[in-house]
């Protein structure tokens, strides 16, 4: 496997984050007032890809661990439906990602997704697995469940070491 490569972190914001999906906050724009005025419904920050006959959009949550050494070796894309992760308890993540289509490794991008934001991938976003940055990490996750294959993978040809610029 040949030497890894660093690739510099960078803020998520929804502009930089559009080829790949859609950034999940409380956004003002999105914002209109429910429930008496009780209640803000940031309204349709994303939206459920589940593709193909007899496929659902469900909900799901992950506990998951850092990945340690942070060497990232592959990426996987799912096809047929969008996969969102919401931080359930404030904890941040990063989001690696290349725009859908065929794997360009030189359009890969960080971003590090914090504790009040969520990301929902496109279907056939090309993202590193759950890469969260504390231990016991949990995040709601809405993908898709149904017939046929939903997940390919990809082996980099240069592994990947994110770098977080200073003081991030
Ligand atoms: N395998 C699985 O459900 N999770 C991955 O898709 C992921 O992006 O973490
Ligand atoms: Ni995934």
């Amino acid at each position: 496997m040949s030497q890894p490569r660093e690739l510099r972190v960078q803020p998520l914001t929804a502009s930089a984050f559009a080829p790949f999906g859609q950034v999940i906050e409380a956004d003002a724009a999105s914002a209109f007032p429910i429930n008496q005025g009780r209640t803000e419904r940031f309204h349709a920050l994303a939206q459920v890809e589940a593709l193909g006959e007899g496929a659902q959009g469900i909900l799901s949550i992950f506990r998951g661990q850092p990945l340690n050494p942070l060497v990232i070796t592959m990426m996987e894309r799912h096809p047929q439906g969008s996969q969102a992760f919401v931080p359930l308890r404030g904890q941040p993540f990063l989001a690696v990602v290349a725009p859908p289509g065929d794997l360009d490794e030189s359009r890969v991008k960080a971003f590090l997704v914090q504790g009040h934001q969520g990301v929902n991938y496109l279907a056939g976003t090309w993202h590193a697995p759950l890469l969260p940055l504390q231990p016991d990490s949990e995040y709601l996750v809405v993908d898709r469940q149904g017939p046929g294959n939903n997940c390919d993978e990809h082996v980099l040809s240069q592994p990947i070491v994110p770098v977080f610029p200073d003081g991030a």
